[in-house]
């Protein structure tokens, strides 16, 4: 495999030849089976304290769209939940598929939406760096939000206006002012389980969070997530249509629900 990604020779079924992590005992994105999920009445509400001022860049990355915030600081950061400690924003981005009836990561009763949303944090308090805490257990926490076909988002039009300016792996521009809690549903009740990145190296660190309310997402406005491109700018060009790891086995995990 030359190098990962979401086609046929370099998909995620080749991951493992390069990161045998991925057949690892807590493996990301999963099925939640809403029946097997377990009430914890010491989960508590997340409470995400993000500003705007820590927005940097809009990144293609050939995986993904991703914005990056400034995380030499605490200025914005997520506590609450199931989290202890303090977990600082870096960087915020999506996955989607070639059509609207998949493109999620987590699946729900085995329901997948046309894309996902997931908010990237850092255990600050106990690690020095974002790449030291993607090696810790308890090091990264991650929010994802369902995208579900419906209404244009206008919160998600910040990002998707900016996309054809972005078109080429490695681009990037400036995009500040800009608090991701806008993207967040109105309830921020969720699920919660001990899993991974569910993009190599696959860092068995991530502490999911998975919002149990969907946002809406328009199809025009994930026709533009399609049209980025995963080669730069020497290569034939190609689209990055599906960018989604499939469930991967829970491995007796449990999935709590506040
Ligand atoms: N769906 S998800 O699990 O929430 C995520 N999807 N993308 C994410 N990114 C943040 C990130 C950085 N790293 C990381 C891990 C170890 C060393 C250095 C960086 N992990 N997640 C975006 C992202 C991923 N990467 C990875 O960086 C590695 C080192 O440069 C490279 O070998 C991999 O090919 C590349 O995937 N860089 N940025 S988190
Ligand atoms: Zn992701």
């Amino acid at each position: 495999m030359l190098h990962w990604g979401y086609d046929e020779h370099n998909g995620p079924a080749h991951w493992k030849e390069v990161f045998p992590i991925a057949n690892g005992d807590r493996q990301s994105p999963i099925d939640i089976k809403t029946e097997e999920t377990k009430y914890d009445p010491s989960l508590r509400p997340l409470n995400p304290n993000y500003d705007p001022a820590s927005a940097k860049i809009i990144l293609n990355n050939g995986h993904s769209t991703s914005v990056e915030f400034d995380d030499t600081v605490n200025k914005s950061v997520l506590t609450g939940g199931p989290l202890s400690g303090t977990y600082r924003l870096r960087q915020i981005h999506f996955h989607w598929g070639s059509n609207d009836e998949a493109g999620s990561e987590h699946a729900v009763d085995g329901m997948k939406y046309a894309a996902e949303l997931h908010v990237v944090h850092w255990n600050s308090e106990k690690y020095s760096s974002f790449v030291e805490a993607a090696r810790q257990s308890d090091g990264l926490a991650v929010m994802a939000v369902f995208l579900k076909i419906g209404e244009c988002n206008p919160q998600l039009k910040k990002i998707t206006d900016r996309l054809d300016t972005i078109r080429i792996k490695g681009k990037r521009a400036l995009f500040t002012n800009f608090d991701p809690s806008c993207l967040l549903p109105k309830s921020l009740d969720y699920w919660t389980y001990f899993g991974s990145l569910t993009v190599p190296p696959l860092l068995e660190s991530v502490i999911w969070i998975v919002l149990r309310e969907p946002i809406s997402v328009c199809s025009e406005q994930l026709a533009k997530f399609r049209s980025l491109l995963s080669t730069a700018e020497d290569e034939v060009a190609c689209c990055l249509l599906r960018n989604y790891r499939p469930p991967q086995p829970l491995k007796g995990r449990e999935v709590r629900r506040n």
